[in-house]
């Protein structure tokens, strides 16, 4: 019987009960290139790409106590279907630094940069389920609705967390799973 904790309203890196997106969730390495091998084709939508301002508590998640920051917004399309949103964010001053990479990324997926360098190293993954009313729920709303033109599609939503370490500076990468993902392999169907 599904179960959805309540603790989950908040970022957790507990394992994850079972959910339908579970083994997207919790599947590690590169999200691109998985999605790569079971759609027949994978493109990165980019929302924006520049400065911003931190929300709801990504200051703690990058240790820094506010300013400004570069942040890059994208929907993942798997054979032209939306279904993944994500923010990435580094410290304004780090765009000219370790993550100067960035600014030339385009719509090449960021696992370019974060999975071909050794000298980058990943932290734990934290899960976090999107609370109907939620601040984070209404923010990936509002991109949804104009990357696609489309509402939020109904169901629940997860999220997932991680940093990026690299020269001592901290990618903060947030993804969001649309419920759509569940219909989805995560691994290529055996010929
Ligand atoms: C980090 C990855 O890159 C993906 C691509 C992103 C982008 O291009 O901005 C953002 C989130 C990721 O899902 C990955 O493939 O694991």
């Amino acid at each position: 019987m599904p179960f959805h904790p309540v603790s989950m309203s908040s970022w957790s890196s507990r394992p994850l009960p079972w959910c339908r997106v579970r083994r997207w969730l919790t599947a590690g390495g590169s999200l691109s290139a998985r999605l790569q091998a079971v759609c027949e084709s994978f493109t990165v939508q980019r929302l924006r790409q520049g400065p911003s301002a931190l929300r709801a508590g990504e200051a703690a998640a990058l240790n820094k106590p506010g300013g400004r920051v570069h942040a890059r917004e994208v929907v993942l399309r798997c054979d032209g279907e939306p279904i993944v949103y994500a923010r990435s964010l580094v410290d304004a001053r780090h765009v000219r630094g370790p993550w100067r990479a960035l600014r030339g990324l385009g719509t090449r997926p960021l696992a370019q940069l974060l999975f071909q360098d050794r000298a980058i190293a990943r932290s734990a993954l934290e899960y976090q389920r999107l609370c109907p009313a939620g601040a984070w729920r209404r923010q990936v709303a509002r991109r949804w609705l104009e990357a696609t033109g489309e509402p939020l599609p109904a169901g629940t939503w997860w999220a997932r967390r991680s940093r990026f370490r690299k020269g001592g500076a901290t990618l903060l990468l947030l993804e969001v799973f649309s419920p759509a993902l569940e219909r989805r392999r995560t691994v290529k169907r055996r010929r």
